[in-house]
């Protein structure tokens, strides 16, 4: 299980691969992962917003963990690209939904598959009060499985305000939060107030600039690429090397502005494809590939090495 002091550095939120029928791509899945795992990255979330979870099944999510365990015990990506020795990182499992008891169930199974953490968004479409959330949180953690919670009120229609985040933040059984509430006040009033649980930042922009205000790494979809620079952006700014911290990470923002122009998963999911990563960008209803412009750019990205 995760604990509040091992949730910093850098988590991915992988992809769910589909084959071009629709169904999942596990060919995709078990080689993204172990390149993956040739970098010193902290942990992995499964289920995440990047892994379309609102169109991913339970039953599939137990088959990607069930890959991924499998291939954890084997060695995962002995045949990786670099040739590197594999390692296991914590998997987080994404469980929430907007209704609690359903939740509460998917937490139960996530924990019996192995999961470290489960990821909890703030229940959406519903618009709860702010009590409704904070009991939603009680719940979940219950179940006796480390609770992340997870603000992004952009795709959740309800915004958690700082008090009541407070309140979520000191229930036992919540580790940490992951923070996408599109700017930096959130992590500054927590920081400020005292926090000591974890923050990650989930807004790949405002990267740097969460550092700076406390968070101790990130869940990034744009570290799927360029890995081990997003690595040094976390480590130097871990190290006090805020300025050079800055710079890693300014050569970045052409490459997060593009994966983010139009609806994460999908341009990651083209360029994962057009690296030879994945087989296909194939999406799931009602996501649509990327548009033939940012196709364009991304690719003019792609020849710059970037
Ligand atoms: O998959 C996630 O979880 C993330 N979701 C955010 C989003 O898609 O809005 C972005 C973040 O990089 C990771």
């Amino acid at each position: 299980m995760l604990s509040a002091h091992q949730l910093k550095g850098i988590f991915i939120p992988i992809i769910t691969p589909f084959l071009p029928s629709g169904e999942l791509d596990l060919a995709s899945f078990e080689r993204m992962v172990s390149q993956l795992l040739t970098h010193d990255i902290h942990g992995i979330v499964l289920n995440g917003t990047t892994g379309e979870s609102p169109t991913v099944a339970w039953e599939e999510v137990r088959t990607l963990m069930e890959s991924m365990g499998a291939n954890m015990r084997r060695g995962f990506g002995q045949e990786s690209v670099r040739g590197t020795s594999q390692r296991s990182v914590p998997i987080i499992i994404g469980v929430g939904t907007n209704d609690t008891r359903a939740s509460v169930r998917r937490a139960e199974m996530a924990g019996n598959m192995g999961a470290d953490a489960v990821l909890v968004v703030t229940p959406y479409y519903s618009r709860p009060s702010q009590e409704g959330i904070v009991a939603h949180y009680e719940r979940i953690a219950q179940v006796g499985v480390p609770v992340i919670a997870y603000e992004i009120p952009a795709r959740t229609g309800v915004r958690v305000d700082v008090d009541t985040m407070r309140r979520i933040l000191d229930i036992d059984g919540v580790i940490g939060l992951k923070d996408s509430s599109g700017g930096t006040d959130l992590v500054s009033a927590l920081t400020a107030s005292g926090n000591n649980k974890p923050i990650l930042c989930g807004e790949d922009r405002l990267f740097h600039a969460m550092l700076g205000q406390g968070a101790s790494g990130g869940m990034l979809a744009s570290a799927h690429v360029e890995t081990d620079a997003f690595l040094d952006v976390y480590r130097l700014a871990a190290e006090g090397r805020y300025s050079e911290s800055l710079s890693a990470f300014n050569c970045l923002l052409p490459l997060i502005e593009l994966l983010f122009r139009e609806s994460n998963p999908a341009p990651l999911k083209w360029l994962l494809a057009q690296q030879g990563v994945l087989a296909s960008d194939t999406l799931r209803l009602p996501m649509m590939p990327i548009t033939a412009g940012l196709q364009t750019d991304l690719g003019q990205l792609l020849a710059k090495g970037k």
